[in-house]
């Protein structure tokens, strides 16, 4: 479903390469965490999934369409049904739950549309479902401003449900929250994750979460795959070369 081959992504100016001639492919139903160091590569490898950040060389495969090709117009085509959540929300504060809700639709109407704010029946039917999923229709008229940083993230999901996603991409989606919100943010992603048996991706610095979630743990290190696997075979051995030298500290 998502193949990546020998992909390579050098910013201008860098010295090194952000991802270093990476080869993997990602099947419907898994579940992955990307685990490494602050600047190991986990968010330009994760813009590489859903054309945000083209590789310098390499390919990316999502659906047997390679996005490598791809004029951003018709990048936009593949994004609209790639949800994706992040660490800063990327909410518009002083707009309603629903409104930005609604945004998630955006990547399918016309542009004249989205400026009207027009909606039709079945966008808001779909918006109110998104937002029974993750358990916010009573907020559904509350600015999001007045959120706390959970219910925000929650908007964010529902923001991408609307899009009928078949990936779900998450670049430290639980960063920003409470170690106690941050399991519930996950049991969350994990539910949608199955009923709608996605392929999601989520980069996180909590090696627990990643563990107790994950069906497969990926893990860079200077833009390398240094791990790929199962959970259970994240060795201390293992986090050690992640992390390096002392990394239980910062558990
Ligand atoms: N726009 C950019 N221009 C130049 N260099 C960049 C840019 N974005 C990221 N980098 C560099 O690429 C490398 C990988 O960055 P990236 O943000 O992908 O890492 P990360 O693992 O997500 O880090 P963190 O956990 O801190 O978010 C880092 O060395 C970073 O400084």
């Amino acid at each position: 479903m998502i193949v990546l081959e020998d992909v390579s992504v050098r910013y201008k100016k860098a010295e090194d390469e952000a991802i270093k001639s990476l080869s993997t492919s990602f099947r419907k139903g898994e579940f992955i965490c990307v685990l490494g160091k602050s600047g190991a590569g986990k968010s330009t490898f994760i813009r590489c999934v859903n054309g945000l950040q083209q590789p310098s060389s390499g390919e990316v495969v999502v659906n047997d369409v390679s996005l490598t090709t791809l004029k951003e117009e018709e990048l936009r085509k593949i994004r609209r049904n790639i949800g994706m959540i992040f660490q800063h929300y990327y909410l518009i504060p002083r707009l309603t739950v629903m409104q930005n809700v609604l945004t998630g639709t955006f990547g399918k109407r016309k542009p004249w549309k989205n400026l009207m704010g027009i909606f039709s029946s079945e966008e808001k039917e779909k918006a109110i479902a998104a937002l029974k999923a993750v358990e916010l229709e009573q907020f559904a008229d509350r600015r999001v401003e007045a959120l706390s940083g959970g219910q925000k993230q929650r908007v964010g999901i529902a923001r991408a449900l609307v899009q009928d996603p078949y990936i779900f991409l998450g670049d430290e989606p639980v960063a920003s929250l409470d170690p106690s919100t941050a399991i519930k943010i996950f049991k969350l992603l994990k539910q949608i994750h199955e009923e709608k048996e996605l392929v999601t991706i989520i980069n996180v610095h909590d090696v627990q979460l990643a563990k107790r979630f994950a069906t497969r743990i990926i893990a860079l290190k200077n833009g390398e795959l240094i791990f790929d696997g199962a959970p259970e075979l994240l060795t201390e051995e293992v986090m050690t070369e992640i992390y390096g030298e002392g990394y239980e500290e910062q558990k």
